[in-house]
């Protein structure tokens, strides 16, 4: 079986891939054109597919009928067309689980770094000015006893709640799909509203799976409706906010700051104004970026694609339902 690996991964997935007599075909250079990759594609079996940039929608699946499964390397599978997927009985393999702690660890990050003002004093250092001592600047919040609102608390927002909570003592509420009894009960979480996740939380931490559906859910009528005191945490995806949006609400410092690990395109325009304000740190979504989580993604893709090889069922499948569909 020919697997199609479009970036380099941790050797350890692809010297399973090979020890389990699987063909490798990774391109000597990486920034592929969209015509390249598709190429690739064609001349492949299945994909073991880094980043997102490479859409898995219906006029790929109609191009390449060959590709009989895809391994995502990520837990975040937005970029396929599940439903197309599904309907052509192609397996989707993602990277839970390994990666979580990992990316809530950025989000808490994010969360100090934004309450202390971290970016802006660091800033402030570096272009030599830094400063007499006065007691009345630059001031940080402190986050103990603080209420974090979380939305879409699955693995990755567990963790956020649990670590903020450890740490600060922050109360949890949240807002899901589906109600999460294991944090109701290890983390006394609460579940509220949409509404009532806005209106009362401190730090607003997105941790839900993305859908096109949900572009931009947090604009200007929610920013309006948040603390001034509040905190804006995207580690999830840049589709859920309203870039133009999020740059007002700071910029008027209607909520107090804002951490973002995904942004709206990625890479961030360098001139995007979002940018030159005090009250933000972005970084270049590495909320997945240890030796720890990549080398456990490496591994998790090439079990899935070797599971495949054998027949089998892919241990961590974002599309399940595709193994009970009728034939
Ligand atoms: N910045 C980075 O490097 C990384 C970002 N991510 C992002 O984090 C996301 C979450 O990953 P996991 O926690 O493993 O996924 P998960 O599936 O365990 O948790 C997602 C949660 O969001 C909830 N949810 C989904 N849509 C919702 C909605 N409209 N309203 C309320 N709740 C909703 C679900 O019920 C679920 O509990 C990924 O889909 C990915 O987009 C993941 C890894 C790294
Ligand atoms: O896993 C994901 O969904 C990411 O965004 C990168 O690890």
């Amino acid at each position: 079986m020919k697997v199609f690996v479009n970036k380099r991964i941790p050797e350890i997935g692809i010297h399973m891939l090979k020890d389990a007599g699987l063909e490798v075909f990774i391109p000597e250079h990486e920034n592929l054109s969209h015509d390249e990759w598709l190429s690739y594609c064609k001349s492949n079996d299945v994909i073991l597919s880094v980043g997102g940039e490479f859409k898995y929608d219906k006029d790929f699946f109609a191009e390449c009928p060959n590709i009989k499964a895809i391994a995502l390397y990520s837990v975040g599978f937005d970029h396929v067309d599940i439903q197309e997927a599904n309907h052509r009985h192609i397996p989707v393999g993602n990277t839970p689980d390994v990666l979580s702690r990992a990316t809530s660890d950025v989000a808490f990050l994010l969360m100090q770094s934004v309450a202390r003002r971290a970016s802006y004093n660091f800033e402030k250092v570096k272009s030599g000015n830094w400063g007499d001592f006065d007691p009345l600047h630059a001031l940080g919040q402190e986050l103990y006893g603080k209420t974090l609102g979380v939305f879409g608390l699955g693995r990755i927002g567990f963790e956020m709640a649990k670590k903020s909570q450890k740490a600060f003592d922050m109360n949890i509420i949240y807002h899901n799909r589906h109600q999460n009894k294991e944090a109701e009960e290890e983390l006394n979480a609460t579940y509220v509203s949409f509404e009532e996740l806005i209106a009362q939380s401190d730090v607003l931490s997105i941790h839900a799976n993305f859908r096109l559906e949900q572009k931009e859910l947090f604009n200007t009528s929610v920013f309006e409706k948040m603390k001034e005191n509040a905190i804006f945490i995207n580690t999830a995806r840049g589709g859920f906010h309203n870039q133009k949006d999020l740059y007002n609400a700071l910029a008027e410092k209607k909520i107090w700051g804002a951490g973002l690990d995904v942004t709206n395109p990625e890479p961030i325009f360098k001139e995007d104004p979002i940018l030159g304000l005090s009250n933000v740190c972005v970084l270049p979504h590495i909320g997945s970026a240890t030796i720890e989580a990549r080398n456990g993604m490496a591994k998790l893709a090439a079990e899935n694609l070797i599971a495949f090889s054998k027949g089998e069922k892919m241990p961590t499948c974002a599309n399940p339902e595709v193994y009970s569909q009728n034939s």
